[in-house]
């Protein structure tokens, strides 16, 4: 049974590296290095005296704050579970949701306040995961209002959430209690795991807090989403239904595989391809496609992995798509409806409605033409950011702004990409056209032709003619709904998968090396007042009122401090306000002015219900978000882009796009993953004790082993990578479990059992070499010795200088009798004098017990022990008669 379980746990790959770096390192649960890495990356640890860990047991997390925080820190824990004990910390057993703990906690605190509280509570998460998300949630709300009771002002908060449908309502909840709120995915935490750990830093600690703050009924009693997130789609005229709840429940970790059919006939392809790992083709239906001419290669490979899909491959997939809906007449029976539809309108309002969509169209064409060019205009300051382009060539790339003329093929042939396609390596040339680099229709000819089958020439021109596509303008609006598509996709991975989201980070703040913050904020306000040099000035007027109160709360973050806590509990924030952009922006503004976000979660939830067709409590929380600082007003023109969208209330209009933001409630995520993920594994390597330690000795005493020069060379010479090395280290053998095995199995093991590392020849020389040095140099005890010696010379034979000098000088003296005399005192100079004896006195007798010198003893004396002198004399004895015995025998 046991070995059963023990069976399930490896193969579910629980045993992990950072199961047994646990182990190695003495720490209860493999989740402290959770915690080492969330202190590493915020480091509140250090800085706290008082720490409350509420769902502690095993005590993993507390053996790190006792590791990390200084010494005679207040450190307690609870539990459900009882803690083994930890030295210098106070555990007790009890139910953090009942009064009893919370009193316990205030016992064991006092007076105090605490620096850090610590959550990573979770329900036994097993069958029934809807439900154990909820409960972790309650929990999560649990811990809050502990930590709100406990914290002091300014202190941290650290929060296991898991990504469930109250995530974000949790989030904006954190939001309101502490100034800085990021979520994060230590690597130690597994990657098929839903949780995600918030660090809420900057405790507000407001005197009064309205209670339904950590009200469960009141933080997750959503008002139901409105139903006016219908985005028109130009190429499929259907309804599109996103997926407003995030992760489908229950779902969250298997590779799940969708029939292509269902790719096809789904109403929202995005979503199948944002929710599948793979498309097969399993069925009769879908094998039968792969015959179809349309089936290229390219598109089957796409299907195999849709969590790597490029944008072009993306778009590939959904020109495909539409080219099978089309042969399967999939849109057919809505386009019929939608004819019957306009059959109904009388021709006065036909030719109204004509003309707004004329008009309208008229008006997408130069907005994105115009978008287009400050595109360019973005990507230009970016190249010179990056010192890629001199101002000189400005002209030039602006000539292309329009996307007329600026393809050169010519940019291929110049520069090492040449050399790079010739190898068959065509990531350039997804590069720009993903930058939108190719433009004119000869270029897309020619970098179809070099891309191959994919994204053929064939399906584009099939899809015009489709869409009776007259001018290229109309394809461009097909281009722009795939581009939104795409980026939809991406939003949806990124909500589903929160490595991606830390890759995509990283990749953001690689490729924006360079800027900070300010500049970027900078450059895309510009592009924004660019863009939106016919917005009203209302509009402006709000927005540089965000940016200035901003800068203000920045500031001013202490001035405002005692205000904003006063106001947590009373002033309310309308709801109401936030039917329209701009009051979405006022209320930014307000926020800002405020600078603590001081709600009454109450009153903005019923006058959000009170609102008809308003924005719900979400989206006002979604609002609330400092991603709202750089929000793109040029994305409202977006919507209104879409000629076929048909005549629509601007209001509506508006109000999905906020829904749709709404939807994209990773949004928050990423931006702190902006500001705070790590740009690299080495942020967060697991022992750093160890490493540091490692790196020192290294340091001082250089590479002592032949198998370690052979690492350093392979690392300098580029042969291996750190992480080829980090693999290596982990092997089945290092991973046995020693538990219970006898003493000498191990020391045997441990001289035997070693890892065949490879080396070289030169490496073996080098240390040879090195060792040879080391062998050289005398140990310092003997060197020290040697110098009293030469030193003792050198005195004597300055002396015996001085005596002949004195002997030579002596008139009285015949020149035989001087020599003579001469070469006594030299002789006498190079001999070392001879050791002065060391009297022997038995300790028998007058001499028995006696202390300081017997007497009658002058000079050097020892005393010894008669018994012992006795005794070797009667061992050398024994000796030579059991010789000579042996030899009479
Ligand atoms: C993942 S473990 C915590 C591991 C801990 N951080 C460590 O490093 O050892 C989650 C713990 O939450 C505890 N827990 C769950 N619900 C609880 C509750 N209502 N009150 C107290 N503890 C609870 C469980 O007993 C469990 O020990």
């Amino acid at each position: 049974m046991a070995k059963g379980g023990r069976d399930k746990k490896s193969s579910k790959g629980r045993l992990d590296k950072y199961y047994h770096l646990a182990k190695e390192q003495g720490y209860r649960a493999r989740s402290a290095f959770k915690l080492i890495q969330l202190n590493k990356k915020y480091n509140f640890l250090e800085k706290s005296r008082v720490l409350i860990d509420l769902c502690a047991a095993p005590g993993g997390w507390l053996q790190v704050a006792t590791k990390y925080m200084p010494q005679s820190s207040l450190i307690i824990g609870v539990d459900l579970a009882p803690i083994k004990p930890i030295p210098n910390v106070i555990t007790f057993q009890d139910d953090i949701t009942t009064d009893r703990c919370r009193q316990n906690l205030r016992q064991e605190i006092k007076t105090w306040k605490a620096d850090v509280v610590l959550h990573d509570g979770a329900p036994n998460v097993g069958a029934a995961w809807t439900h154990d998300a909820f409960t972790q949630s309650e929990l999560v709300l649990v811990s809050l209002k502990l930590a709100t009771e406990f914290l002091i002002k300014g202190g941290t908060f650290v929060t296991k959430v898991f990504r469930s449908k109250d995530y974000n309502k949790l989030l904006w909840v954190f939001q309101q209690l502490f100034r800085k709120v990021e979520a994060t995915k230590p690597p130690s935490s597994r990657g098929v795991s839903a949780e995600i750990f918030v660090v809420c830093r900057d405790f507000i600690a407001p005197k009064k807090l309205d209670p339904r703050f950590l009200d469960p009924k009141a933080v997750f009693s959503e008002l139901e989403a409105s139903e006016t997130n219908k985005m028109i789609d130009i190429f499929r005229p259907e309804k599109r239904k996103r997926q407003r709840e995030g992760y489908e429940d229950g779902n969250y970790t298997q590779h799940k595989t969708a029939d292509v059919m269902d790719f096809i006939k789904a109403e929202d392809p995005v979503v199948v391809l944002g929710s599948y790992n793979q498309l097969t083709f399993k069925t009769d239906e879908s094998a039968a496609l792969l015959n179809h001419r349309a089936t290229t290669e390219d598109i089957k490979i796409n299907c195999e992995d849709l969590k790597v899909l490029g944008k072009s491959d993306f778009k590939a997939l959904l020109k495909w798509r539409t080219i099978l809906r089309d042969q399967y007449k999939l849109d057919k029976k809505e386009q019929a409806e939608e004819v019957i539809e306009e059959e109904e309108l009388d021709d006065d309002e036909k030719l109204e409605a004509e003309l707004e969509n004329l008009s309208k169209e008229e008006a997408a064409k130069r907005k994105r033409l115009k978008r287009k060019t400050n595109e360019k205009k973005m990507k230009l300051i970016t190249r010179m950011q990056l010192n890629m382009t001199v101002p000189n060539d400005i002209g030039l790339e602006q000539e292309g702004a329009d996307g007329q003329t600026l393809f050169n093929i010519r940019k291929i042939s110049k520069d090492t990409s040449l050399a790079q396609l010739q190898h068959g390596d065509m990531t350039f040339t997804d590069e720009m056209m993903d930058n939108g680099d190719f433009s004119g229709d000869e270029d897309m000819t020619a970098l179809h032709m070099l891309k191959g089958q994919g994204y053929t020439r064939e399906m584009d021109l099939e899809l015009q003619e489709r869409y009776a596509v007259v001018d290229k303008d109309d394809y461009d609006e097909l281009e722009d709904q795939l581009d939104n598509d795409y980026e939809r996709f991406l939003q949806d991975k990124a909500e589903r998968n929160a490595k991606f989201r830390a890759k995509q980070a990283r990749e953001e703040h690689d490729e924006w090396a360079g800027f900070d913050e300010k500049n970027d904020k900078n450059s895309n306000t510009k592009a924004l007042d660019d863009d939106s040099s016919d917005m009203d000035s209302d509009d402006s007027d709000a927005s540089s009122a965000t940016d200035d109160d901003e800068d203000e709360s920045d500031d001013s973050d202490d001035d405002n401090d005692i205000a904003g806590d006063d106001r947590l509990a009373s002033r309310p924030v309308s709801s109401s306000t936030m039917t329209t952009n701009n009051n979405k922006r006022s209320l930014l503004t307000m926020k800002k002015k405020d600078n603590s976000l001081v709600n009454d979660l109450g009153e903005k939830a019923s006058l959000a219900r009170k609102t008809a067709g308003g924005l719900s409590m979400g989206a006002s929380m979604f609002f609330d978000q400092d991603i709202f600082a750089g929000v793109d007003e040029d994305g409202d023109d977006d919507d209104q882009d879409m000629p076929e969208q048909g005549p629509v209330d601007v209001l509506d209009s508006r109000k999905r796009k906020a829904e749709e933001e709404l939807d994209n409630d990773s949004d928050f995520e990423i931006a702190d993953a902006e500001e705070a993920i790590p740009s690299g594994d080495e942020m967060w390597s697991g022992d750093e004790d160890e490493n540091s330690r490692a790196v020192r000795e290294a340091q001082e005493n250089g590479l002592l082993t032949a198998e370690a020069v052979t690492m350093a060379r392979q690392l300098v010479n580029r042969e291996k990578t750190k992480a080829d090395l980090i693999d290596d280290g982990f092997s089945r053998e290092g991973f046995r479990d020693k538990d219970g095995l006898p003493a000498w199995f191990l020391d045997d093991e441990g001289q035997h059992n070693k890892p065949n590392l490879p080396i070289t020849k030169e490496a073996v020389l080098a240390i040879r070499e090195k060792l040879k040095a080391l062998d050289a140099r005398p140990i310092k005890k003997i060197a020290e010795a040697k110098a009293r010696k030469k030193f003792k010379t050198m005195k004597r034979l300055q002396k015996a200088q001085k005596k002949a000098t004195d002997v030579a000088e002596n008139e009285d003296m015949s020149e035989k009798e001087k020599l003579t005399t001469i070469n006594k005192i030299l002789a006498r100079s190079t001999k070392s004098k001879p050791k002065k004896e060391v009297k022997l006195v038995v300790a028998k007798g007058s001499n028995r017990g006696i202390k300081g010198r017997p007497s009658g003893v002058k000079g050097r004396y020892k005393m010894v022990d008669g018994r012992m002198k006795k005794e070797m004399r009667a061992t050398k004895r024994q000796e030579k008669k059991k010789g000579g015995g042996g030899r009479k025998k």
